[in-house]
């Protein structure tokens, strides 16, 4: 099923290759720091109107790849809390406060909740929409949340700052937390393996708080459990590639990238690129790390900034990505001169 990289830059580096100028994508690439996404959201009325509604999250999905036609990946527009909602949760987005879960886990037993998996069944048909109005040079990027951080949106019901209830839930109370670890990850799997059959063509797990834990518990939350959704991941969809971000990992990403199983690592922009290039595996690649605050601020100090990453990562297959999500008032043109400068004129 490894289908035909020859021609896609992102997925050529995925296996191993290195390209100069390298394939270059953005996270949260599809959202609110594009007019067009505004008007199609206000239209809509909702975040998740917009997920359920697969023409509109078809052309969200592509709204970035014709705006930027360097961009070499589409991610699919659909969220991490998709997985929780098919669980049982009830999800909405509360306007200009993020997302509730509910009931909080914090409170409520796991068993309480009756899985839907139907609920996942609509972002397929979105994926299946997209792959059919993509080039072939264009990559699909599935994803999902990785364990932890989706624990995390369970647990609390919502965001929360530095993930307490969470991580006192993992001391506590460690083997009602292992369950709803099992249960994201199991689901996970499902999730993901239902975006590959649909036609994505790589996949990603965001772990977004994986920096908040200490080592023991990183290794036992994060690792542990994502290892374990790559391996039964790889088992149903060999040579499909896993590009894991483990955002604030530091000093643990080596060992997440030796243990775990995935094919590239992503990693954030208080990662020092030089370090990274030298104490990640050998030939993996890299993806990142320009900070978002200076595609924000462009100028001289964005024109710096991409060449620091570039330069470090000269030696080794690498993707060109932000340390994190796009900022919604990022301008436009900001972003047109980070793809003049990652590609060429
Ligand atoms: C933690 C997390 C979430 N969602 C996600 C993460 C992990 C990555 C990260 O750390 O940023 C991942 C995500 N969310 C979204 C995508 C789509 C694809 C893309 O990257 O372009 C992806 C990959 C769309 C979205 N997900 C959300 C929006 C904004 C919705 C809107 O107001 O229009 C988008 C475009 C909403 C969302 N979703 C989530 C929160 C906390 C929020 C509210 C805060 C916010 O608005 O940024 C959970």
């Amino acid at each position: 099923m490894a289908s035909g990289s020859a021609d896609n830059p992102l997925l050529r580096v995925l296996r191993g290759e290195r390209l100069d100028p390298p394939p270059v994508w953005m996270m949260r690439q599809a959202g609110r720091y594009l007019p067009e996404y505004r008007a199609l959201r206000q239209e809509k009325g909702g975040f998740l109107e917009l997920v359920y509604d697969g023409n509109a999250a078809a052309e969200i999905t592509l709204q970035p790849l014709r705006r930027f036609p360097q961009l070499d990946a589409a991610i699919l527009f659909s969220d991490i809390l998709i997985v929780p909602y098919a669980l049982g949760q009830d999800l909405t987005f509360v306007a200009g406060e993020g997302p509730r879960l509910s009931p909080p886990l914090l409170g409520a037993p796991l068993d309480g909740l009756t899985a839907a998996p139907e609920r996942l069944q609509p972002i397929y048909d979105t994926v299946a929409k997209v792959k059919a109005q993509l080039t072939p040079r264009k990559t699909l990027i599935g994803f999902a949340g990785a364990p932890w951080t989706v624990a995390t949106y369970m647990i609390a019901g919502q965001g929360s700052r530095d993930q307490a209830d969470s991580r006192a839930l993992a001391y506590l109370d460690p083997t009602r937390f292992g369950r709803i670890i099992d249960a994201i990850a199991d689901m996970t799997v499902d999730y993901l393996s239902g975006q590959i059959q649909a036609g994505a063509e790589c996949v990603q797990l965001f772990d977004s708080w994986a920096g908040s834990l200490s080592p023991e518990q990183f290794e036992r939350w994060v690792i542990a459990p994502t290892s374990r959704i790559v391996a039964a991941f790889k088992t149903r969809h060999p040579g499909i590639p896993v590009i894991g971000f483990p955002k604030g990992a530091g000093g643990k990403l080596p060992a997440y990238a030796e243990q775990t199983g995935i094919d590239a690592v992503g990693i954030d922009e208080t990662v020092d690129p030089v370090w990274a290039s030298r104490a990640l595996p050998n030939g993996m690649p890299v993806q990142g790390n320009l900070d978002p605050l200076a595609l924000l601020t462009g100028g001289e100090a964005l024109g710096d900034a991409v060449q620091r990453v570039l330069d470090a990562f000269a030696d080794r297959p690498h993707i060109f990505n932000l340390g994190h999500g796009i900022i919604k008032e990022t301008p436009i043109a900001h972003v047109e001169t980070l793809m003049q400068l990652v590609k060429g004129r």
